[in-house]
């Protein structure tokens, strides 16, 4: 936005872009000055959707904020370490919340612009720029998400997860939620779960995880209640600050991070934390879920010698490109005021863009933190971050630019505390009868308990199976006699017919007789082993629930039944994943073998072509410069690929 030639920071139309100090809470106020949107960087006032009031919140009867209409919030934050003060190309008006290039005079406005000369520390950002979000997922019941935007090395891992001395984000949103917690011991109960992912090389890992999955690459799948669900992620629940601090601890050290040409230790992998929270209001009988997502994203960068570091940051950059398209897609549906349902918005180009897909689409507040860097002592470095410093503002407009309409989660309404009680109570018998249930189908399918009827179904039992064994014995006998009768039968027989004594017709009539009830007696048999061992498996079973009624902790077996189903649903979905993996497996085996057969193809009509004018071709050298090119394309500088943020 070419505001003035001359960094006067005003808008065409000579209004000065209104100071703020960001806040959700602050769009209650009637006539604020947040109804007034920032100003686009195109100079172009964004339009509201149709019927939306920018920043207006309905309020219930009860005071709750449970609608947003409004801008996502935005926040610039400069490195002060690269801070050059000699290098005079950057401008800030912390007051007025803008930055401009002091050489092009484009400038852009923002919820918040921090001051790299101020020395602030990230508590004191955190209070401008993110403590109101919080707020909003703690009292509102919002969904929240944040995520550090920006260049490497420019300061995003430093906001968000801070050094000992200076907390971060994450630390600092950690004391508001147990603060809360506390304050409020006496009307709500709480509970709680977080989980740590990581996006490295376009694979998501789980950083709680452990074991010999710790690795493995989860999938993501859609989710009626949160929009998307990580399948076998770790969610723990949290009993304790230090609980949670420590499970977060441990996420930060398994983090992917290498040195880079612009910081030492350069995260390479996006970071997702997920605190999830039910909070049940015990004056209302009501709960409510809601989850706070921080997310640290991996900086954008120009290739580098490394082929490791080549190779993330072609990811790193695609990632970042599929964000940065989405971005321009919803702000230009919200600056056209089009409705967004038939837009095609290409959420699953990327990891990245699919974990934020819920959040993107309206059902989070979203704040961004764009971290800069405004200038650095070695000259080739500080023109790389001039682009990246105009990269990132642009994407910084264009995301100020979304209009987001969101809606606080239900309420659910846990009724009348005494009938609420009598639930529980009736829930609780029926609770202890399925498991007595549980306990009687395993103990017995036929009398219930009775120790006295378990044993003389045993002795019944035996008996019948003693009976059944001599019977077989006297069958195997038999059919040994007739086996011996047809052999010696079938030898005179054929003495006979040898000797042609007795006529043919009649010998071979003898003969089939024979056979026919040797086979009969053997089918009996058959069947009477088959009893036998259906006998013995029903002993079998009896006698281990005599030996089970015998021991102590009984009860407990319903709940390891629980577990076992439990695991068994676990295996199920692993199972659909794989099956999924078999199928993508399957169409690259399917694309594989179309694309041989079409280079056999070519082949044969290359070997036809020099037959028929004998002239010497060379094999399929289209594909094979095209497979050339391929693989360039993917080491080939990743900075090619980020052109367009
Ligand atoms: N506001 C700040 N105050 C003091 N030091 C800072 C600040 N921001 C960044 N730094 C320092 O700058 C260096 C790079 O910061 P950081 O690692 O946070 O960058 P990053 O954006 O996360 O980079 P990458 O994308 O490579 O992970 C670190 O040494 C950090 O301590």
């Amino acid at each position: 936005m070419r505001l003035s030639s001359s960094l006067s920071f005003s808008s065409p139309g000579g209004r000065t872009t209104p100071s703020s100090r960001s806040s959700y809470l602050d769009f209650k106020r009637p006539n604020s000055a947040w109804d007034t949107r920032p100003l686009s960087p195109r100079g172009i006032p964004p339009k509201s959707r149709p019927g939306s009031s920018c920043g207006s919140r309905p309020v219930t009867p009860s005071g709750r904020v449970d609608s947003y209409t409004g801008t996502i919030k935005v926040s610039i934050r400069p490195n002060p370490l690269t801070y050059n003060p000699q290098n005079r190309l950057w401008e800030i008006d912390e007051t007025d919340n803008l930055i401009g290039n002091v050489q092009d005079g484009v400038s852009y406005s923002f919820d918040n612009v921090f001051s790299p000369v101020s020395v602030l520390t990230n508590q004191d950002v955190y209070q401008r720029a993110c403590s109101h979000l919080v707020r909003s997922f703690l009292e509102d019941g919002y969904n929240c998400t944040l995520f550090a935007y920006g260049m490497t090395g420019s300061g995003k891992t430093y906001s968000m997860r801070g050094e000992d001395h200076d907390p971060g984000f994450v630390r600092l949103a950690v004391d508001d939620i147990f603060s809360k917690i506390h304050e409020t011991a006496m009307s709500k109960k709480y509970e709680l779960t977080v989980s740590y992912l990581e996006i490295y090389n376009e694979r998501v890992v789980d950083l709680l995880g452990q074991g010999p999955l710790a690795l493995a690459n989860l999938q993501i799948r859609d989710d009626s209640d949160f929009g998307t669900k990580i399948i076998g992620i770790n969610c723990p629940a949290i009993l304790s600050k230090d609980d949670l601090l420590q499970l977060i601890k441990l996420g930060d050290a398994k983090r992917k991070t290498s040195s880079t040409d612009y910081n030492i230790r350069s995260s390479r992998s996006h970071a997702i934390v997920q605190i999830r929270l039910k909070t049940v209001d015990l004056i209302s009988n009501t709960s409510i879920n809601c989850t706070l997502s921080l997310c640290d994203l991996a900086g954008s960068e120009k290739a580098t010698l490394s082929a490791e570091r080549r190779k993330e940051g072609a990811f790193i950059n695609k990632s970042l490109l599929a964000l940065s398209t989405v971005i321009n897609k919803l702000s230009l549906l919200s600056t056209s005021g089009s409705s967004s349902s038939y837009e095609h918005i290409p959420y699953r180009d990327s990891k990245l863009t699919r974990l934020l897909q819920p959040a993107l689409s309206g059902s989070s507040l979203i704040l961004i933190l764009c971290t800069v860097h405004l200038g650095l002592n070695n000259p080739s470095m500080s023109l790389q971050s001039v682009s990246e410093t105009y990269n990132t503002l642009r994407f910084a407009a264009r995301a100020k630019d979304i209009v987001m309409n969101v809606n606080t989660n239900k309420k659910v309404n846990l009724g009348n505390p005494d009938s609420q009680r009598i639930i529980e109570q009736l829930r609780e018998t029926i609770e202890n009868q399925k498991k007595e249930i549980t306990t009687l189908k395993l103990t017995a399918q036929t009398s219930p308990g009775d120790q006295e009827a378990h044993r003389s179904l045993l002795a019944d039992l035996q008996a019948e199976l003693r009976v059944q064994n001599d019977r077989i014995e006297h069958l195997t006998k038999l059919t040994d006699i007739q086996a011996m009768e047809t052999m010696f039968l079938r030898n005179d027989v054929i003495k006979e017919i040898l000797g042609g004594e007795i006529d043919k017709e009649f010998s071979q009539k003898m003969m089939t007789n024979l056979e026919e009830f040797h086979g009969r007696v053997n089918y009996e048999l058959e069947e009477k082993k088959r009893y036998i061992q259906q006998l013995e498996t029903q002993l079998k079973s009896v006698q281990q629930q005599l030996l089970l009624m015998d021991k102590p902790g009984m009860s407990e077996f319903s709940s390891s039944s629980n577990h076992v189903e439990k695991l068994l649903q676990e295996q199920e979905e692993e199972i659909s994943q794989l099956r999924e993996t078999i199928k993508d497996k399957d169409q690259i085996i399917h694309s594989l073998m179309k694309t041989s057969k079409l280079r056999r193809l070519v082949d044969q009509n290359a070997n036809r072509a020099s037959d028929q004018y004998k002239i010497p071709v060379k094999r399929a050298s289209v594909l094979e410069h095209s497979n050339a090119a391929g693989k360039e394309n993917f080491y080939s500088d990743p900075r090619n690929t980020t052109s367009n943020y």
